[in-house]
């Protein structure tokens, strides 16, 4: 296990057929070894050297055993810094859920407050009243 930390600069630097380097997950790989033998042509990888490629990546739908081959060419761990592209988000089905329940969380927040001015409100009046 490596705890090596790169920026997206240093990944960046990596990004030739004999120096190959690319972030999967925030993870970084070095995948110089592996270009010639991957599956999927030497042309997609050189596409997404030095780069975030998690979607290029998730989009394929990858078998388990090119996830222990990735494994295998770990070098890294990404330091994202500020003005870095955001993490890819993979899997359209998990980001929309997320929404929904931040935002169905958001409506009963609003819910809770609405109640409450309408009960303040009502004690108010009835208070008034005596
Ligand atoms: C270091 C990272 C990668 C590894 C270890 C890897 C490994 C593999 C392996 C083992 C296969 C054979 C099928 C399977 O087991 O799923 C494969 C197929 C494939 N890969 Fe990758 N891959 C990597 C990155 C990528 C990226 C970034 C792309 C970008 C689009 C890509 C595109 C493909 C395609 C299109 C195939 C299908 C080839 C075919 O079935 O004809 N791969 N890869």
């Amino acid at each position: 296990m490596t705890d090596k930390t790169f920026t997206f600069s240093d990944v960046a630097e990596h990004n030739t057929k004999k120096d190959l380097y690319m972030i999967v997950h925030d993870k970084v790989y070095d995948c110089t070894s592996f270009v010639d033998e991957h599956p999927g042509g030497e042309e997609v990888l050189l596409d997404v050297g030095g780069q975030d490629s998690t979607e290029a990546f998730e989009d394929v739908g990858h078998s388990d055993e090119a996830r222990e081959i990735l494994d295998g060419l770990l070098v890294g761990n990404l330091k994202r810094e500020d003005g870095d592209p955001k993490p890819k988000s993979v899997g359209a089905s998990t980001a929309t859920t997320a929404t929904t329940d931040s935002a169905s969380a958001g409506v009963g927040l609003y819910a809770i407050i609405l109640v409450g001015g309408i009960l303040a409100f009502l004690a108010y009046k009835f208070l008034q009243s005596q």
